[in-house]
């Protein structure tokens, strides 16, 4: 029965898009099989030693982290695991399941999940009255083996090929959802509590005189800029933003910031470190930032329209700066952006739109 719970799990999985759904189908999937007491789902990801906590059992049920939404995911640092679960690292090292005697005569189960190229792809931390039996181990492999190859095509379909950030496809989706804004949680009950008093601020960032960079160095060179630019982007914004590859050298990012100074401190800290960066062979490179704040009330293609009007402004006006969208407005500097009529999509090319 519980085998046939797995594969009903894996059906409803592979008709869906929603990478939120998904993962609190595959918990609900996992839970049924162990009925464990407690509770963690950890999934390692590439550009991180961190771990994500994909879902836990809480004081109120069971919690799922929310990857699409801006501060609602939660990572546990290797360290930080060790500490709390010092089998862990013997069960990562040693590729095997352990099964910790606990006093109060229950099991703690540590058990890794490694992908075909012997990475580590999730590790289960659970309380269970019972060790796993050997069917249960092999179901919970099937079903994550089976998850990562449903995330692999996803990503396949959603991530930009040559920088891996999400492609501009899935951009117009992330934010809408952003725009509406609603938390969205799974299991009997748990909220995480998302803090609904930050707005969201979007940026468009293109990288100056990126032509040049083409026509003096090859394309290769360009190509290889903009997959520095991209790894920049990891690591200079938080886990919580969002990145992506808007199309040739234009990126878009989303955070979340209490109002816009701190907006423009984060899209600045960026532009900063970029400018004292020096790229191989290319030298230093830099790039202009148009930023506003989201508005539920404004059409997606607005708030794009807005933000690209900024960084029209920065590129005009010397580059390699960031320009917020309402500041110029209130100094005067550029008109209000005409709304774009009927236009709910973002079906449009950006500089298209501006030329
Ligand atoms: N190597 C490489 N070049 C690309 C890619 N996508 C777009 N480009 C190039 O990016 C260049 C963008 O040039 P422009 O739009 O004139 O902008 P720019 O030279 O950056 O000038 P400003 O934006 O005005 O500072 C074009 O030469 C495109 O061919 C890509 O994926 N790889």
């Amino acid at each position: 029965m519980a085998l046939l719970h797995l594969l009903k799990g894996a059906e409803s999985i592979s008709s869906l898009r929603d990478r939120n759904a998904a993962a609190a189908m595959a918990t609900t999937a996992i839970v049924h099989l162990f009925q464990p007491l407690t509770f963690w789902w950890l999934r390692s990801e590439t550009a991180s030693d961190s771990l994500l906590m994909v879902s836990r059992t809480g004081p109120n049920g069971v919690w799922l982290s929310n990857a699409d939404k801006v501060g609602g995911t939660e990572r546990l640092a290797r360290d930080d695991l060790y500490q709390r679960h010092p089998r862990a690292r013997e069960a990562i090292e040693s590729h095997r399941t352990l099964h910790v005697p606990l006093a109060n005569g229950n099991y703690s189960v540590l058990l890794p999940f490694f992908n075909p190229a012997d990475k580590l792809d999730s590790l289960l931390v659970a309380e269970c009255r019972e060790p796993l039996n050997p069917e249960q181990q092999d179901g919970i492999f099937c079903f994550l083996h089976f998850y990562a190859n449903y995330l692999a095509l996803l990503d396949y379909g959603e991530l930009d090929t040559l920088t891996g950030l999400h492609n501009r496809k899935t951009f117009d989706e992330a934010l809408e959802r952003l725009l509406a804004c609603q938390p969205e949680f799974v299991g009997p009950g748990e909220k995480r509590s998302v803090d609904a008093s930050h707005p969201f601020w979007l940026a468009v960032l293109d990288l100056d005189y990126f032509k040049r960079i083409n026509d003096t160095w090859g394309h290769l060179f360009g190509d290889e800029t903009l997959l520095r630019f991209s790894r920049m982007l990891k690591e200079t914004f938080r886990h919580e933003d969002r990145l992506f590859r808007f199309g040739g050298e234009e990126f878009i990012v989303l955070v979340r910031a209490q109002d816009r100074d701190h907006a423009q401190q984060s899209f600045e800290r960026f532009r900063r470190r970029l400018a004292a960066t020096e790229f191989p062979q290319v030298g230093t490179v830099t790039c202009s930032v148009g930023f506003t704040q989201l508005d539920p009330a404004r059409p997606a293609i607005d708030t794009l329209g807005c933000a690209d009007q900024a960084l029209y402004f920065a590129k005009a006006n010397g580059r390699n700066q960031t320009c917020n969208y309402e500041a110029l407005i209130a100094e005067g500097r550029i008109e209000v952006h005409a709304p774009v009529e009927g236009g709910s999509g973002l079906g449009f090319d950006i500089d298209d739109y501006f030329a």
